[in-house]
């Protein structure tokens, strides 16, 4: 078990790690868990945001960044091992296998079964929530509440890829006797989820140092209306500064933006919360190719981004965007082909053509290099009948949904809590307004599709060709009977 510190030894940590809360302190937020509050009014009277005084500063050395992970592993051999086995794949990764460690470090409940180099890290870990609402670590019951939202395939298939990760290390980590012990001993799958929910829940963006982890600053809440912005000073020490033309009351709530344009179950999947002053409706649908398209795996292998669709609300009405829908429905006959090229080095590609063109790095672009086609408005068409039958199938699933109805309250001790039901219920209204919606304008642009003339020719050019073919006699029917 992880020990854990009370918030109100947050500043003595801070004090010894030059941490410098000089206008915040950490407090409890009503249905937020900690937060940052104002010590006093911060205002920024419109100058350079840039230059106002830092509400918090946090020394560059706290950062836990991919840098900061490579310095660990000059300090510890331990986690040198692990990082050189299972890690250097990404920063995300990076940054989770020195979390797990530091989550092993705090298991310890002497200096002597503490196996790695104890940081700052190693003492912060434990003023972090231990459960974060985000749906990889709610209970199987409160999944099921996600049924028929865009959330239920996202995160059973985050889940599998946690502990597909999971086992990877343990295996790798195998290798070596110190490793072994502890993933046969201290170490658990639900070790690794939590440092994945802290990273996702608490990681920001800086200009220099990437994707990290800033001890203190992590305790910012999200709001659309935020208060305050970080940044990365000159030396690398970030910086938390009054946004522009802010004014923060002492003892008012400091926030911070999470990004604008995250939709509910984007906030919900990552934050474990959504935002409702967020005015962003959408969602996005997996798409999958025909059953009988024999191109379908080869259109998923060279589709540069994930195989889905967005649809939104948005001023211009209901809409959807998907240029992995143009390459399901387009085939061979149209111009569409596969290639495989061999580069340089001997390696084998896989390539795709439109108009004899390559346009593998451009698949994204997909509706914009089709759009000249005398047949556009046939592909539309076509890709406006596979999303509606899609669409039409996620209707019937979120309706056919678990729901407990947000007033009634679970009895049982394993019944899911009050703050999922809310959240799934919340997710669960809003997408099936967007899903209805699109629905709806998906049939009105079908029936626009089907009036269009060069709808009609092609139409009407394929029928003749399959009356002909009808009334031709089959090539083997003379052999079969004769
Ligand atoms: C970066 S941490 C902020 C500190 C966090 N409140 C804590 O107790 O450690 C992000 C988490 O804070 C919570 N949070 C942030 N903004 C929120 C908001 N506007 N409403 C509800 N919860 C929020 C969510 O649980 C989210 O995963």
């Amino acid at each position: 078990m992880q020990s854990q510190l009370p918030i109100e030894a947050f500043p003595a940590w801070a004090l010894l790690n030059n941490v410098d809360f000089a206008s915040a302190e950490i407090r409890n937020i009503d249905g937020k868990g900690l937060g940052l509050v104002a010590k006093h009014d911060i205002t920024e009277a419109g100058r350079d945001a840039s230059s106002s005084p830092a509400i918090v500063r946090i020394p560059r050395d706290l950062v836990l960044s991919a840098e900061a992970v490579e310095e660990y592993a000059k300090v510890d051999q331990n986690f040198k091992q692990l990082l050189e086995v299972a890690g250097r794949q990404s920063t995300r990764g990076d940054i989770l296998l020195y979390l797990l460690t530091q989550i092993i470090q705090s298991k310890g409940t002497s200096p002597s079964t503490r196996p790695f180099a104890s940081t700052p890290w190693t003492e912060y870990i434990k003023f972090l929530p231990r459960y974060i609402p985000i749906p990889t670590m709610w209970t199987n019951e409160e999944r099921e509440l996600l049924k028929g939202t865009s959330l239920e395939a996202a995160v059973s298939a985050k889940l599998s890829a946690l502990s597909h990760e999971y086992d990877g290390i343990c295996e790798q980590a195998s290798n070596f006797p110190f490793w072994n012990d502890l993933f046969w001993g201290t170490v658990k799958v639900e070790d690794w989820i939590l440092a994945d929910a802290w990273y996702r829940s608490r990681c920001l963006e800086l200009p220099r140092a990437g994707h990290a982890m800033v001890p203190g600053l992590d305790m910012a809440n999200h709001s659309q209306t935020h208060s305050a912005y970080y940044d990365e000073s000159s030396n690398g020490d970030v910086v938390l500064l009054p946004s522009s033309g802010s004014s923060i009351l002492s003892g008012g709530e400091i926030t911070i933006s999470y990004g604008q344009a995250k939709s509910a179950a984007e906030m919900l999947f990552s934050y474990g919360f959504i935002d409702q002053e967020s005015s962003i409706k959408e969602l996005k649908l997996q798409v999958a190719p025909l059953p009988d398209d024999p191109l379908g795996r080869a259109k998923l292998r060279v589709y540069n981004g994930p195989p889905t669709v967005r649809l939104s609300l948005t001023e211009q009405g209901f809409q959807w965007d998907s240029p992995f829908l143009y390459l399901l429905v387009l085939n061979e006959e149209d111009g569409l082909a596969f290639r495989i090229a061999q580069d340089t080095s001997g390696e084998r590609q896989l390539k795709l053509l439109w108009q004899d063109e390559d346009i593998t790095d451009r698949t994204d672009e997909l509706e914009t290099l089709v759009q000249n086609h005398d047949l556009f408005q046939v592909f539309k068409l076509r890709a406006v009948a596979v999303l509606e039958e899609r669409v039409a199938m996620q209707l019937d699933r979120i309706s056919s949904g678990f729901s407990y109805g947000v007033t009634e309250q679970p009895q049982a001790a394993n019944q899911p809590r009050a703050e999922c039901i809310l959240a799934a219920e919340t997710l669960r209204d809003l997408e099936t307004q967007v899903l209805q919606g699109v629905a709806e304008a998906l049939e009105n642009e079908k029936a626009r599709l089907l009036l269009d003339a060069r709808v009609v020719t092609y139409l009407g050019s394929m029928e003749d060709a399959q009356n002909e073919q009808a009334s031709e006699p089959a090539a083997n029917e003379d052999d079969e009977f004769s």
